[in-house]
């Protein structure tokens, strides 16, 4: 008989991943199919629920996580760091972003036909995940690693009293939005160096994202030609600008993409690169925050199966 793992985030999505799983539960008991959820307690939980449950090598269970991206991107770091690295994850997702699912172009957004597909997927789908690593560390992300802009303006959100009301609002976006003004305010540009197959020097970088799907940030697209299926990562490199010009490439940004074609924008698609900043920023991956220091990254691209119905 098989049995559903669920692994639940039930404060993402100020709630939208516990009533998610509510439905999902409820039409599992209809079916009498066998399931367990497993609660999320504290920040890591994620990783540790979904290494210990891999760590069963079930063969008649499916894992599905039900959460946000962090959540996603937990799960895929316990699992990875269990005895069976390659057990796959089926997602619900129930957070205030999802950019995951928008990146896999994922079509189904009602959480029960979502559940009914992943029971009657015989073959996981394997999905570029990106993988990070420093001196002393190595990480899987699902979305995006930004150090600068994006990440200041993650840690202004969750630092912002308005994100929920927003968020309970339907307005996460939104939440997003405000605090990127906020940042305008505050961000200063640094040196960065990027090497790939050359190297190359910036001054004053302003935005610097590390990304496996054209989205950050609940829906935008910092580069629309990446894709988590050509086992390449895409670097973006938005250089400080000001005033109208900034304007102008947020426009860009967030109508037709064109921001990669603007002198102010560099932007790569390689399968590894390594990135050094010098001044101490904000980081983010997946939407949490990294906290800020001098980041030595090397980034390369992995792949994991996933339990999710997508062409
Ligand atoms: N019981 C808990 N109490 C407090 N924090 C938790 C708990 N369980 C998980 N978390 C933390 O909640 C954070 C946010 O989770 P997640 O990213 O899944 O939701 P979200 O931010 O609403 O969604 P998204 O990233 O898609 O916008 C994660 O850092 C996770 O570790």
């Amino acid at each position: 008989m098989e049995k559903i793992e669920i692994i639940l985030n039930h404060h993402a999505g100020n709630g939208r991943a516990k009533r998610a799983c509510k439905k999902v539960t409820n039409f599992l008991q209809t079916e009498n199919i066998y399931y367990e959820v497993h609660l999320t307690k504290c920040d890591g939980d994620g990783f540790r629920i979904a290494k210990q449950i891999a760590d069963l090598n079930q063969t008649n269970a499916k894992i599905v996580v039900i959460g946000g991206d962090g959540t996603l991107n937990q799960a895929v770091n316990g699992v990875k760091n269990s005895n069976y690295p390659n057990t796959a994850l089926g997602y619900i997702p129930g957070g205030s972003g999802n950019d995951f699912c928008r990146g896999i172009k994922m079509k189904i957004k009602d959480p029960v036909i979502l559940m009914q597909a992943i029971l009657s997927l015989q073959q996981p789908r394997v999905i570029d995940v990106g993988q990070v690593s420093g001196a002393k560390f190595s990480h899987y992300f699902i979305n995006n690693i930004g150090i600068g802009f994006d990440a200041s303006t993650v840690y202004y959100t969750n630092h912002s009293e308005r994100k929920e009301l927003l968020n309970n609002l339907g307005m996460g976006t939104l939440s997003y939005f405000t605090n990127l003004l906020k940042v305008i305010k505050k961000q200063k540009s640094f040196g960065l160096d990027v090497d790939d197959s050359q190297h190359k020097h910036f001054d004053n970088a302003y935005i610097v994202v590390a990304t496996n799907h054209p989205y950050f940030g609940g829906g935008f697209a910092i580069d629309p030609t990446a894709t988590p299926f050509n086992h390449h990562l895409n670097l973006v490199v938005v250089k400080k600008i000001t005033g109208l010009t900034f304007v102008k490439l947020m426009i860009k940004l967030l109508t037709d993409g064109s921001h990669l074609n603007d002198k102010n924008v560099w932007h790569i698609e390689e399968d590894q690169f390594t990135l050094k900043n010098y001044t101490a920023q904000h980081g983010q991956m997946d939407g949490e925050e990294l906290g800020q220091h001098e980041f030595d990254f090397h980034f390369q691209t992995s792949q994991h199966p996933f339990w999710l119905p997508i062409d």
